[in-house]
């Protein structure tokens, strides 16, 4: 039989199929796979509108076979089969699509959505076969005809023998190099491995004979091996099924099984949008941060699937960072894909998809903040730091969708609170949302800063995490209500008491003094409004608050940046006349005084002080 030569074009197109298009080999089953669904499909989609043709879903599904010892792989399908004719211009002729001519045909354009549309698919079968066969018998005829190609010389069609209707192809594997290793096309874990992955929700059966062992008869020491059918595909995809019918219980498992996380999720979303863009999704939220999440080895995506068929394992443009914690999987019609399937032609329709996925995530983390307080928690806790994040970067572009979302603890509640709450039950007096920053809850609450803005009876959010400042600084105010640091120079409040400038000018040649002895430590001296019980503590008067300092001075790049600090003291202390007595009386005495009260400070700002030793040294010579 005389082999016939593709097509000058076919030929170049072969080549670059064989060798460049798919980055990855083990993608060919996927692609034969698709075909038998599609064929399958077209069976169905007669039986639509010929009355003569029955549709039995029992009777159709693909089987995937191998014989290790002739390196045969074999994929059958009961589908419509294809004509001699067919096998010549579907098969024969490269980009041309059966399907998509089908497609178009039959004006499909949802439900049972044909797969095929490049009419390159087949030919990724030459990456690992160095021969494939074609054995097929189309609906409505008697006769069945083998199509038979090497590669790139050519192929031939010649009528043979077979019962059903339906296609085989049969794949002679290649023999493994060095540089490549073709065993594995040929192990049958390893395959059911590749259906699972790209193929798990075709909705056909997969079927596949898996060795097994048992005991053998009464003697339960020794085995013996069996081979037994099964079907190795999950078929209607978690997301294609109604709401109404999944329990938790299927969505947990669905997350176990896609080996999402360890834990089980706090909240999961299962989204069916139709408009402008059409697909399907089911969402989790996790409880527990993966150990690799605050690294840059993480991540983010979602699954992307076109059809059931998965096109990428992580697609990060569908999640913007600040959900990056966001696991499972999209579906879509309507994604213009590349020829190879791993990529997108264009962004637009992911674009449309993300964002509607952004909006809903948001709203669902809303609705776990006022419905499921305590699940809430636990995410926030997971990746609260992540939102915040999310408020500061970007120069704050996200911050109107993230501000509901974020908690901090409260000093009134002793607990964690949203901005919403705070704002509620702010008194009608109070201009201000105020916040104290520090390393714990605990040392937060001892600060001196914070005690006359509690005597007030105002609630004071306590701000622990590095990115916390910058997230509220980022943000400004809330539904009007500025941000406002109680160690900031004015808080907003009147104190009842000689006003800060009449203490200030009672005692400004001793405070000038003080500010000359501590030089540019600080920015000034003053007397406080703030402090009630304490002698001394640091105020910052600029943008840059001295935890943002300690921050910022942290980093690789340390710029140096500083706080500008005053030093305020409490002139209603004991000590304060203790100190005004060394000014008038004893000047190494109030040097003395000054170096210790800066310091006093400094530690209780979480600082380090210059010289500890003289520090000691000072503190001794006092008790003496
Ligand atoms: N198992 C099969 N049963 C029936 N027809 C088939 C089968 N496999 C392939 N065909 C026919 O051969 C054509 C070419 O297949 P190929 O896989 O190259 O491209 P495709 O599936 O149309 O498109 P894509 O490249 O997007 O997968 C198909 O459109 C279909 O008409």
């Amino acid at each position: 039989m005389a082999t016939k030569q593709f097509q000058a074009e076919t030929k170049r197109l072969l080549d670059i199929v064989i060798n460049s298009i798919y980055s990855n080999k083990e993608i060919f089953l996927r692609e034969l796979i698709s075909n038998s669904s599609d064929a399958i499909d077209k069976l169905y989609y007669k039986s639509l509108s010929d009355d003569s043709v029955t549709f039995n879903q029992e009777d159709y599904y693909i089987k995937i076979s191998v014989d290790k010892e002739n390196r045969r792989l074999k994929i059958s399908d009961t589908g419509i089969g294809m004509t001699e004719e067919e096998l010549e211009n579907n098969i024969g002729v490269i980009a041309k699509s059966g399907s998509l001519d089908f497609k178009k045909l039959n004006n499909l354009k949802d439900g049972r959505d044909i797969i095929g549309q490049f009419g390159v698919g087949f030919y990724s079968a030459f990456m690992v076969a160095d021969e494939v066969t074609i054995v097929s018998k189309a609906f409505g005829s008697d006769k069945a005809y083998k199509w038979e190609s090497e590669g790139i010389e050519g192929y031939t069609i010649t009528p043979c023998e077979k019962e059903s209707v339906g296609t085989d192809i049969i794949l002679k594997i290649k023999e493994s190099t060095e540089d490549e290793d073709y065993e594995k096309y040929l192990d049958e874990h390893n395959l059911k491995s590749i259906v699972k992955k790209y193929s798990d929700f075709i909705r056909y059966p997969i079927k596949m004979d898996i060795t097994k062992s048992k005991p053998k008869d009464d003697n339960e020491e020794e085995y013996e091996e069996y081979t037994e059918e099964e079907t190795v595909n999950s078929r209607v995809p978690i997301w294609e099924r109604n709401k109404n019918e999944l329990t938790e219980e299927d969505y947990k498992n669905f997350y176990r099984e896609r080996q999402y996380g360890f834990d089980e999720p706090v909240k999961h979303i299962h989204i069916n949008a139709e408009g402008t863009i059409s697909f399907k999704a089911v969402l989790f939220i996790p409880e527990r941060v993966p150990f690799d999440f605050y690294t840059k080895e993480y991540e983010k995506g979602l699954e992307l699937y076109s059809n059931g068929v998965l096109i990428m394992d992580k697609c990060p443009e569908l999640l913007p960072d600040y959900f990056s914690f966001v696991k499972g999987v999209v579906d879509s019609e309507d994604l213009s894909l590349n020829i190879s399937r791993e990529m997108l032609q264009q962004d637009r329709q992911v674009k449309l998809i993300a964002k509607n996925i952004k909006n809903k995530i948001k709203k669902e983390l809303k609705s776990l903040l006022n419905n499921d307080r305590e699940n809430y928690e636990k995410f926030f806790n997971s990746f609260g730091t992540q939102l915040k994040y999310g408020v500061y970067s970007d120069f704050g572009q996200n911050k109107e969708v993230l501000q509901d979302l974020l908690l901090f603890y409260s000093s009134k509640e002793s607990k964690l609170v949203s901005l919403e709450e705070y704002v509620s039950r702010m008194p009608e007096d109070q201009k201000y949302i105020y916040y104290a920053t520090g390393e714990s809850v605990d040392k937060v609450d001892k600060l001196p800063q914070t005690e006359f803005v509690k005597e007030k009876g105002y609630e004071i959010l306590y701000l622990t995490e590095e990115v916390d400042e910058f997230a509220i600084k980022m943000m400004g105010s809330y539904e009007e209500k500025e941000f406002k640091s109680v160690s900031s120079k004015d808080l907003g409040i009147e104190s009842g008491e000689d006003s800060e400038e009449q203490k200030e000018s009672e005692h400004k040649e001793m405070f000038g003094k003080m500010k000359e002895i501590l030089s540019d430590k600080v920015k000034t001296v003053r007397a406080s409004e703030r402090l009630k019980n304490h002698p001394v503590c640091l105020a910052n008067d600029g943008e840059i608050s001295i935890e943002m300092e300690k921050i910022l001075s942290s980093m690789p790049n340390n710029q140096n940046i500083q706080a500008e600090k005053a030093l305020e003291i409490n002139v209603n202390h004991e000590v304060f006349e203790s100190l005004k007595e060394a000014y008038e009386q004893d000047k190494d005495k109030f040097k003395l005084y000054t170096d210790v009260l800066y310091n006093q400070a400094c530690l209780i700002e979480g600082l380090s002080i210059d010289d500890p030793v003289e520090y000691t040294n000072n503190v001794c010579k006092i008790m003496n």
